[in-house]
């Protein structure tokens, strides 16, 4: 088999330097060849040594595995999704494969039973027999270097326990179980005899589970679920059930204008909520949320990360990107899990996958302050996250870009793993190269339009902007939200204009992006910022105030307390303890 490969937005960004292709474990193994060095992203950075932007990527599709020595064999992350089919595609193993697909992971699938079903609803069900969906389990897992299991429609207790036993033949990192009963339109997929079997075998294997309102309720025995306060009861009992977490789906709690799900995790409850978006193309939503929570692990996210900030988004956006999409008469159109059908052009639609009530406490980290302190960057960020911190921003102005990447990687490791999303300041290279979640630009960086070009669809882009006319052409460029300031004088800017509470609210006006305020804010002057009086002014960017300190952890906490307690409405996902 000969080796392919593709050169991935090539005529944009080819221009100057000879691309090289190595897979991400050499990069892993801190593999160098000449002045170029390689990113371990899905994508493959590269950039010269002595320049201080990307000069383009690459990807790789296939590589002739033979050819290669074992440590440089590239390990794809890999769900195997044990559902049943959909032949209208909106949701079942149709939905798994796209929604995998979308997140750039390998899907393999084990069919339990074929539908007949479109838009309407579901007109037959075949099936497959038991020992046929033992085999398949068999080839797959035996073979193919499974990370995580997803299961959907599991249609008779014989199928689920040949599932068990398998898994316990063929263990894998992670079992997601999306215990799909009834379909969106009304019809049954699995009846009530399969209930023991989930209850008492399959749960206490999962890692997660993710029923509906409707499945929660016949797990319970048919209790009534009526309120947010009785989803999150509901994941309480179905936790005693010995699953390691539960996602109970509100997306058919009555008279909600929100979509609410609420996560559980033994320890925690969390809020999951999202403005309901306006459609009739919902089929499927449930099938590709969990996929979705499989993808993540399979990629070693860990599982708040997962279902928070990936998972819920995703299926938000997908909804909102295909709400008016015409596919099929029925009353249950399915969602475009690629975000491609409506596309005219490769700009003209984008994924939103930025939460603006994530500006809320914006942590920017300063090298000098942490110098001074004698803390490391991982030091200030933890405690900034611990504290409160609801997004972070590296800025380090004077690292050598070996120690930031490093730096940056581990950061990446704690925000991760606290949900929160971590971007760089300035340095697209490096947020690349260790897959931050964005970017933030000045005025005399990288344009705006330019990083979005190199970051894609899915990362967050904010700007820094003093006037309207910035504004409008940060929206132009596709940024996702503004930092306006120096709103206060600031020592971390010298010579920088200071724009008062005035310029800020006039930017605000002016701006249809979310606005976040920046520029010697602290506890005494955070609410007054706070309440100028314009919707989009999210929250408030904060370095000094945090970190020019002896405890970041105390100061952030006074902070978040302080922000909390204004009334900033919007789209929440709360932690409730
Ligand atoms: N109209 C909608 N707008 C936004 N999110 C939605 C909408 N409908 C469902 N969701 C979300 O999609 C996911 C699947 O939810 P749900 O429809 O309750 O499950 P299922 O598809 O298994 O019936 C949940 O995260 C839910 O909050
Ligand atoms: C084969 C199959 N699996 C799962 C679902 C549930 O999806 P939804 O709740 O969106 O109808 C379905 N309708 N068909
Ligand atoms: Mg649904």
């Amino acid at each position: 088999m000969a080796s392919s490969t593709f050169l991935s937005a090539s005529s944009l960004f080819a221009t100057k330097h000879y691309l090289l292709l190595i897979p991400p474990q050499a990069s892993a193994k801190g593999y160098t060849n000449n002045n170029l060095r390689v990113s371990n992203s899905p994508s493959f950075v590269l950039r010269t040594k002595n320049s201080t932007h990307l000069q383009g990527f690459v990807a790789m599709q296939e590589k002739d595995a033979s050819t290669l020595g074992d440590d440089l064999k590239i390990k794809i992350p890999h769900v195997l999704s044990v559902a049943g089919s959909d032949s209208g595609a909106g949701a079942g193993i149709q939905a798994d494969l796209k929604a995998c697909a979308a997140r750039r992971v390998y899907c393999s699938t084990v069919i339990t039973s074929v539908t007949a079903q479109n838009t309407v609803g579901v007109q037959g069900v075949s099936n497959v027999p038991e020992d046929f969906v033992a085999e398949q389990l068999k080839s797959v897992l035996s073979d193919m270097q499974v990370d995580v299991v997803k299961t959907g429609m599991l249609p008779s207790v014989g199928i689920i326990n040949i599932l068990c036993k398998t898994l316990r033949e063929f263990p894998v990192q992670a079992l997601v179980v999306d215990p799909v009963m009834v379909s969106t339109s009304g019809d049954v997929l699995a009846g009530p005899s399969i209930l023991s079997v989930f209850r008492e075998v399959l749960f206490p294997m999962a890692d997660i589970i993710t029923p509906n309102l409707k499945e929660a309720s016949a797990l319970l025995d048919g209790v009534q679920l009526e309120t947010v306060d009785d989803l999150r009861c509901a994941a309480r009992l179905l936790y005693d059930m010995g699953p390691k977490n539960v996602l109970v789906k509100g997306g058919d709690l009555p008279d909600s204008s929100d979509a609410v799900d609420i996560f559980f995790n033994g320890d925690n409850f969390y809020e999951l909520r999202s403005p309901r978006v306006k459609t009739q193309n919902t089929h499927g939503t449930g099938c590709s949320l969990a996929s979705c929570i499989a993808a993540e692990l399979a990629k070693g996210y860990p599982m708040v990360s997962a279902v928070k900030q990936v998972a819920k988004r995703f299926v938000e956006t997908a909804l909102d990107y295909s709400k008016d999409i015409f596919i099929g008469n029925g009353p249950q159109g399915p969602f475009d899990h690629l975000l491609r059908l409506k596309r005219h052009s490769q700009d003209c639609h984008r994924l939103q996958a930025f939460n603006s009530s994530d500006l809320l406490l914006y942590a920017v980290t300063d090298s000098e302050m942490n110098k001074k302190w004698g803390r490391s960057i991982t030091d200030a960020v933890k405690a900034a996250i611990e504290g409160g911190a609801t997004i972070v921003q590296l800025r380090e102005k004077d690292a050598e870009t070996q120690d930031f990447l490093e730096s940056a990687k581990a950061c990446l490791k704690i925000c991760r793993s606290h949900g929160v999303p971590l971007l760089i300041n300035d340095r697209i290279d490096i947020a690349l190269a260790c897959d931050a979640d964005g970017v933030h630009v000045g005025q005399s960086d990288m344009p705006a339009r330019v990083a979005r070009t190199l970051l894609g669809p899915e990362k967050i882009v904010g700007v820094s902007c003093k006037t309207p006319e910035q504004t409008r052409q940060a929206w132009v460029d596709g940024a996702d939200y503004i930092g306006c300031g120096g709103v206060y004088p600031t020592n971390t800017k010298e010579n920088n204009i200071t724009v008062g509470l005035d310029g800020l609210k006039t930017v605000c006006m002016a701006s249809t992006l979310p606005v976040v305020a920046i520029g010697g804010i602290g506890v005494s002057n955070a609410r007054t910022v706070m309440e100028i009086g314009v919707p989009n002014l999210k929250g408030v960017a904060v370095v000094s105030a945090l970190f020019d300190g002896e405890c970041v952890l105390t100061e952030t906490r006074k902070l978040h307390a302080m922000l909390s307690e204004s009334n900033i409405d919007g789209y929440t996902q709360k932690l409730i303890i």
